[in-house]
């Protein structure tokens, strides 16, 4: 190969990457939708990195190694960020931290070991808020660093976010103007729920908690944010003015102070040895963890030493990303069988040679429609790679299509339901295809094994082999037929023996107190799941009144759209679903009434109450604070008497607190006071 031919072909693998690279951004950033896993994206972007460095005379002002994110679309109003907004430099092994160390030291000029705070990469999407003397004014996306998407509307819906800063005695002041960093992201439990009942209502999934985090925060309508939980966690400032910080790490517990959350998880690590253990601390507790982490982020503690290192175009010097090493495997794919749901969704699973993933063994992975299938052109013998996150369902995430030897074959999805044998359809507008035979024994005791679970009726014992021998021996036909299974009936059954099938029916019979939750979602209404349960419960109350409730009354909480709505309400139109959830009621099982908590049911919470402020409140003035309960249906007087329900007492409280204590009356500090009021009041 002549010099010529091989620069040729540089420059053309260089073209290459450029353009699959821009089109995954575009994937990523703009769809929140993308098509490859982040090692992969990663590989890709590392290689570009690579072949500029080796061939500076191909880099180029506009190759996206020199850019951050993506472009924000202008269905938004722009967001722009007062100081860029950068990304993050990745490590992927040991030597590379030791290398960024060793760069730092250098450039620094020192000969002491250099103290870092050492903080969990959250897997979510960056924002950036603006506070005004402490209000919460605009919030932003990141876009491509300098020009992000406005999206203060449904930042304000994220209840981990004030609207407000606190100034605790022990805190900083309220800085003039601020504007403070952070990730939103989602849990994966939450994540789970979300994708099942996007599953169910036949919607398209998300592939992962940050693309589900992205696309409910990236909404044109803020109520849709609303319904979906989201939480965040703030790392970092743009702008500070009228106070100011020596570290990060001071830095973490000032935004403590002002209430906003911050990963409990962070440390101050003195030297990169103490940094590098962290960082093996962090990956084993990652499992365990109720959100996805996909590093740690190691920043230089002393400010003074970040404004010295600077930046470079598309991330700073002083700060790196150690990332964990994904959670993949190659195997083979033996076949692809179809499941059925509680609802009658039809899932292909793809049944795998056993291969060990981040220490565990899977055997099955989801594919979740066909679709899907297609989309990743994924068959039936493929050798392919499997991904887990944390315990999130493993999943099938692409074939290796250089392995084919052509004997594999597309999978195609049955025409008849492998439990009931009925008809297979696919429903205008859905991707899922579904049985739609109420009584099809694969739904049954889905719908069982659901009732049965942790999260709602939490029957202990009652595993997914004894449904199936219940359901198919026909004692069991739906959750209230559990209430009238005895002992005899158990012990028909093979494997049980006396002591067994007693636990079992105690186990049932203890059952019959839930949490209004746990029942409305053992009910297993379609889009109904945790989340939303509890949402319902926290309005209702009780039982009766959530069952009464008509169409207009369930779109009117905040959380519940319209296709929730209609789904409820058909769900106790339907004659079955009735006669059923009047035996569970029959059969002694009451739900407990959700007590008023101010805590937790704030909206009604202030309806009709007669409050008295008393003292200063830190995070506001006392006419704001009567105005806020007003506006919830509170009246507000300015003595104690015995006809007060609440005194909100502040700091420096005079005489109405005594007279408050003499008759007994309930007082509320600030902070019980603050969480009362729903947000968006
Ligand atoms: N799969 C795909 O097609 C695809 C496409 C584009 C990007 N990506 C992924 O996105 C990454 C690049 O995105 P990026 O520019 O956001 O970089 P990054 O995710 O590697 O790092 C920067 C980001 O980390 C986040 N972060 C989380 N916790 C933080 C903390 N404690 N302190 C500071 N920052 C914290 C911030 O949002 C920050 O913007 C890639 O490495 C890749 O994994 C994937
Ligand atoms: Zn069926």
């Amino acid at each position: 190969m002549t010099r010529n031919e091989s620069k040729d072909s540089i420059q053309k693998r260089i073209e290459e990457l450029r353009e699959q690279i821009r089109y995954h951004n575009y994937r990523y950033y703009a769809l929140d939708d993308p098509v490859i896993s982040d090692a992969e994206y990663d590989a890709l972007f590392r290689e570009l990195v690579r072949l500029e460095e080796a061939h500076p005379e191909l880099a180029s002002p506009d190759s996206p190694t020199q850019r951050v994110g993506f472009a924000p679309l202008d269905q938004f109003e722009p967001f722009d960020h007062p100081v860029p907004m950068l990304s993050l430099e990745n490590a992927m092994n040991r030597e590379e931290m030791l290398e960024f160390d060793r760069r730092v030291t250098k450039l620094l000029g020192v000969s002491e070991p250099i103290a870092y705070t050492a903080e969990p990469k959250m897997d979510g999407l960056a924002v950036e808020i603006l506070y005004e003397e402490g209000r919460l004014l605009r919030a932003g996306t990141r876009g491509d660093g300098y020009r992000g998407e406005d999206v203060t509307p449904n930042v304000k819906t994220i209840r981990a976010i004030p609207w407000r800063l606190f100034s605790p005695a022990d805190g900083p002041p309220i800085p003039q103007r601020l504007t403070v960093r952070g990730e939103v992201y989602m849990d994966r439990k939450a994540f789970e729920a979300l994708n099942r009942e996007r599953e169910e209502a036949g919607e398209p999934l998300f592939a992962n908690p940050r693309n589900a985090a992205a696309g409910s925060l990236r909404q044109l309508d803020s109520a849709i944010t609303a319904r979906r939980p989201l939480k965040a966690f703030f790392y970092g400032i743009g702008l500070l003015e009228g106070v100011s910080f020596e570290t990060q790490w001071d830095l973490l517990q000032g935004l403590r102070k002002w209430g906003l959350p911050v990963n409990p998880l962070s440390e101050r690590c003195l030297g990169i040895e103490r940094v590098l253990a962290y960082y093996e601390r962090i990956e084993e507790q990652r499992p365990s963890l109720p959100y996805e982490v996909d590093g740690v982020v190691v920043k230089v503690d002393r400010l003074e030493w970040q404004r010295i290192l600077g930046e470079k175009t598309r991330s700073p010097r002083w700060a790196i990303a150690y990332k964990f090493a994904p959670h993949q495997a190659r195997t083979r794919i033996v076949d692809i069988q179809v499941q059925v749901g509680r609802t009658g969704v039809l899932t292909p699973v793809a049944h795998l040679e056993p291969v060990t993933v981040g220490g565990v063994t899977i055997r099955r992975a989801t594919l979740h429609n066909l679709d899907e299938i297609e989309r990743k052109d994924v068959r039936i013998g493929d050798e392919v790679i499997v991904q887990r996150a944390g315990d999130v369902i493993p999943e099938v995430v692409r074939p290796i299509r250089e392995k084919r030897t052509g004997k594999e074959r597309p999978f195609r999805m049955v025409a008849e339901c492998p439990s009931c044998h009925g008809p297979v359809v696919r429903l205008e507008g859905e991707v899922v295809h579904r049985c739609l035979n109420k009584s099809c024994p694969a739904q049954v005791k889905a719908a069982i094994r659901h009732f049965a679970s942790r999260d709602a009726m939490d029957i202990d014992g009652l595993g997914q082999k004894i449904i199936s021998m219940l359901v198919d021996e026909g004692l069991v036909k739906n959750p209230a037929d559990l209430y009238r299974l005895t002992e005899e009936d158990l012990l028909k059954l093979p494997g049980f023996a006396e002591k067994s099938a007693a636990n079992l029916i105690r186990a049932i019979r203890e059952s019959r107190r839930p949490e209004l939750a746990d029942f409305i979602n053992a009910l297993g209404i379609q889009l109904v799941g945790t989340h939303l349960a509890s949402v319902l419960a926290e309005h209702f109350k009780t039982f009766e009144a959530f069952r009464r409730a008509g169409r207009e009354e369930l779109t009117a909480i905040e959380g519940v759209g319209d296709k929730v709505a209609d789904s409820i309400v058909r769900y106790f139109q339907n004659e079955e679903n009735r006669k059923m959830v009047d035996a569970l009621l029959a059969a002694g099982v009451t739900p407990r009434d959700v007590e008023a908590a101010p805590t937790e049911s704030a909206p009604s919470f202030w309806r009709d109450k007669t409050v008295v402020f008393t003292g200063t409140l830190a995070s506001m003035s006392r006419k704001e604070a009567a105005d806020r309960v007003k506006a919830l249906g509170a009246r507000v007087a300015s003595s104690v008497s015995a006809k007060t329900d609440v005194v909100v007492a502040g700091e420096n409280p005079g005489s109405k607190l005594e007279r408050a204590r003499t008759l007994k009356v309930r007082i509320m500090d600030e902070d019980e006071f603050l969480r009362s009021l729903p947000e968006g009041t």
